[in-house]
């Protein structure tokens, strides 16, 4: 079920949070919302779920417009960060809770929900407290999906989970929730999460969306320098820019947009492709490396006729990385977004 916002504005005080929001959310997809802290994430999903009300601007569901219609009717399941488990209610009661009495009562049923979240069933008699953080919030995943909403609003709830753990949780959540057909909205810090998992991302800035996209048009083809520095790292390299391409120290590259004069083209790490020396090919002195394990950052000053040089950043295969010191050819692929001088 498709959910749509449209117009919406909310200020807390002199606080203008969100700004005349538009987004839509396709039915049975994910769309990951995110943005620098306090750019009004949580604020739109607390008014997705009814837990707030906007100063202007409507949210509807399946083309019905629930501005007005209380949370609990709203079908909606709604995670966050907390978990805010029932701490009086065991596991299997909290993951139950909205369910009728009888099926309540089903092992079973409690099982199979444990299950979507890895957690062992046997945790089932279990109180919150007697829980870690990241079990806790798995509990109260479990509990959001038992319900079977239309929405589920996902406010970092991967977060407290340790880095192998985050991985199985979220495959399973995910796998679940595209199994249903649940349309979800997921507000995270981890760019690679969003970038994985959603179907649309949508960049929240100054209380309006940016842009909202498939995850490789949004780190491809950013609308702007902000967007592109905001889902990943970039170099800034001097460029004549000439129309669908432009000319910089480290070859041609292509433009996402027309663009003419001198200028700059921002490019990822992963664009600056480093080879051995090669006649014909700019050359390149490996300044540090910052090695990551699978791939390493790799700083290259590279020899330009006019000026100081030129210092970029290429991301490296970890079996492939050069030592420091060592001169290297480089060269640019991909598409570039343009910037001014
Ligand atoms: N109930 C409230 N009363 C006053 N100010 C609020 C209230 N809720 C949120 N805010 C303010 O609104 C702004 C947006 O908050 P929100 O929690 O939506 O941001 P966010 O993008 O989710 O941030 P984060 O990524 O840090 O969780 C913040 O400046 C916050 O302090």
């Amino acid at each position: 079920m498709t959910v749509r916002v449209a117009g919406l504005s909310k200020s807390f005080g002199a606080r203008t949070v969100l700004k005349e929001l538009d987004l839509t959310a396709p039915g049975g997809e994910l769309t990951a919302l995110i943005g620098r802290s306090g750019c009004g994430k949580s604020t739109l999903l607390r008014i997705i779920a009814g837990f707030d009300r906007p100063d202007a601007g409507t949210v509807t569901i399946a083309g019905s417009t629930v501005t007005d219609v209380p949370s609990h009717r709203r079908r909606i399941g709604y995670v966050t960060q907390e978990g805010h488990l029932f701490p009086h209610l065991t596991v299997a009661g909290n993951v139950t809770f909205g369910l009728p009495r009888r099926v309540r009562r089903d092992d079973q049923v409690v099982a199979e929900l444990l299950e979507l979240v890895a957690l062992d069933r046997r945790y089932a008699r279990r109180y919150p407290h007697q829980l870690s953080g990241g079990e806790q919030q798995r509990v109260a995943l479990a509990r959001a999906l038992a319900t079977r909403p239309d929405v589920v609003l996902l406010d970092e709830p991967f977060s407290a989970l340790d880095a192998e753990l985050r991985v199985d949780t979220r495959r399973a959540v995910t796998a679940a929730l595209a199994a249903t057909h649940t349309t979800t909205l997921l507000v995270t810090h981890d760019l690679s999460e969003a970038l994985s998992l959603a179907k649309q991302v949508a960049v929240l800035r100054d209380g309006m969306i940016v842009q909202a996209g498939l995850p490789e048009e949004i780190y491809r083809r950013p609308a702007d320098r902000a967007v592109a520095a905001f889902v990943g790292e970039l170099t800034a390299i001097p460029a004549l820019l000439a129309g669908d391409k432009a000319v910089t120290a480290l070859g041609t590259i292509a433009l996402t947009e027309s663009a003419h004069g001198t200028g700059s083209v921002l490019v990822r790490p992963e664009q600056i492709v480093v080879t051995d020396p090669r006649p014909g090919l700019p050359l390149a002195t490996t300044l540090a490396i910052d090695f990551r394990g699978h791939d390493g950052l790799v700083r290259l000053l590279v020899d330009v006729e006019i000026g100081k040089g030129l210092t970029v950043t290429a991301r490296v295969a970890g079996q492939l990385l050069p030592t420091p010191g060592q001169r290297v050819g480089v060269r640019l692929t991909g598409i570039a977004l343009a910037t001014g001088a």
